[in-house]
């Protein structure tokens, strides 16, 4: 019989304890699956009040421009299946966003491996299948609408993505005229990003690299993961998640907003020149 690892969610979600859930049913990644959407805090009408007053935007990369992590997921579970033990979303969870040997040693960790597999070995086994895999990764839903908005109304964007390089390349091979309209792009293995997330480091790097100068109260973060949203909020920034619907809803407390996709943002919420419709 298969181990599960770590601990699968208890709570459902239709029976979350968290405060005025709606459960929204469009633009989801898998049409099928209902999507949990909540908002934090105030203004959650266009005609209120700002969240925020937002001049820059920063992305993350997998799994929220890009839709990658199932690549990841799908690699783990072949490498985990040797050792007649599943991958779940608990793991999942804290694997994701973080660089490729800080969420190497979480997997050899959590899942008891110490002993029958190095991070190492892990990573040198799971190369080949996701260089395969990632040139054919596809944008995520409102990803193109939002970006081409952005530019068009002069709002400097940059990505902050845990990805290294070799990986980043392979990812953005497809997406060139995308990534173009980006100010900069801050990888994992950046000198200036000591830790991964959740340390802010990316985000803050991220941030000093627009011209002219800006706070981290200016900045809004867009995220999928649960790491990646705490090292936004530990660089003092704004954040909207966007997470994937099997991501348990505990995880979803640290963002300023939670949405279903990112074709259900609304710029002007945050001081953002609005969707002309
Ligand atoms: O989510 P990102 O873009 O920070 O990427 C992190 C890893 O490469 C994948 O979880
Ligand atoms: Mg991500």
């Amino acid at each position: 019989m298969r181990t599960p690892i770590g601990n699968p969610p208890k709570i459902p979600f239709s029976q979350s304890p968290l405060p005025v859930p709606d459960l929204v049913h469009s633009h989801s990644r898998n049409p099928a699956a209902p999507r949990l959407m909540a908002s934090c805090g105030a203004g959650d009408a266009a005609s209120a009040q700002p969240r925020a007053s937002i001049s820059h935007v920063i992305f993350d990369m997998d799994g929220l421009l890009l839709d990658t992590e199932g690549f990841y997921t799908e690699v783990q579970e072949k490498i985990l299946a040797r050792y007649d033990k599943v991958f779940d979303w608990s793991l999942k969870a804290k694997m994701m966003g973080k660089k490729a040997a800080e969420s190497a040693r979480i997997f050899v960790d959590e899942c008891g491996l110490n002993g029958l597999l190095t991070p190492e070995q892990f990573l040198e086994e799971r190369e080949s299948m996701l260089q395969a895999l990632f040139p054919s990764c596809t944008k995520l839903p409102g990803v193109l609408r939002l970006v081409h908005h952005l530019h068009a109304n002069g709002v400097p964007m940059a990505v902050a993505t845990g990805s290294h390089k070799r990986h980043f390349a392979l990812k953005t091979q497809n997406h060139q005229e995308m990534f173009s309209l980006m100010h900069h792009v801050v990888m994992g293995d950046d000198p200036e990003v000591k830790a991964g997330k959740p340390s802010p480091d990316i985000f803050l790097a991220a941030m000093r690299r627009f011209e002219g100068g800006v706070e981290p109260s200016k900045c809004l973060v867009f995220e999928d993961a649960p790491s990646g949203v705490a090292a936004a909020k530990n660089a003092g920034m704004s954040v909207v998640m966007v997470p994937d619907p099997r991501l348990d809803v505990s995880y979803h407390k640290g963002a300023d907003q939670v949405l279903s996709s990112l074709l259900d943002f609304k710029p002007a919420e945050w001081g953002l020149p609005a969707f002309k419709e």
